[in-house]
């Protein structure tokens, strides 16, 4: 697949080809991001208490949905979120990251940001 002399990285050539499903999976994830991800696990108490790393990220100017009586069962906020333009290839990223066995991801893109912000976090962590 890569050209011998060629710079561009195997997986970066097979992102270009639209839809394929083999190759790309293994270029979303960088090795550093695998290795760092099997450390953390390694760290990690036995039950899953991480939270998700987008509660933590909120600006300081940024209203923040309603959070009163949040239930948040087995569903959980997100721990990764997809951002793109519309006609930017959004859905083809959900469905590599989605062939993951460990991923569980939301059937229809959530919008919680931009259109459902209002429905607050305890809306947006059950879907
Ligand atoms: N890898 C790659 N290369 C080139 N084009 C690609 C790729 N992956 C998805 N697509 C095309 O992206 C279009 C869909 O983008 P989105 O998923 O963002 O669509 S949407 O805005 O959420 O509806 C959609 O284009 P259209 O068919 O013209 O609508 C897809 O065919």
């Amino acid at each position: 697949m890569q050209k011998s002399g060629d710079p561009t990285p195997s997986c970066v050539q097979a992102g270009r080809a639209k839809l394929r499903l083999q190759k790309p999976l293994s270029c979303l994830f960088s090795l550093d991001a695998r290795k760092s991800s099997a450390a953390d696990e390694a760290s990690q108490p036995q039950t899953d208490q991480r939270r998700p790393a987008a509660a933590h990220t909120v600006r300081d100017n940024t209203p923040s949905p309603p959070m009163s009586h949040l239930k948040f069962g087995n569903k959980k906020l997100p721990n990764a979120i997809i951002v793109g333009v519309k006609k930017g290839g959004t859905r083809a990223v959900l469905e590599f990251i989605r062939i993951h066995p460990d991923v569980r991801a939301a059937g229809t893109e959530t919008h919680f940001f931009d259109r459902n912000y209002d429905r607050g976090l305890e809306w947006y962590s059950n879907i």
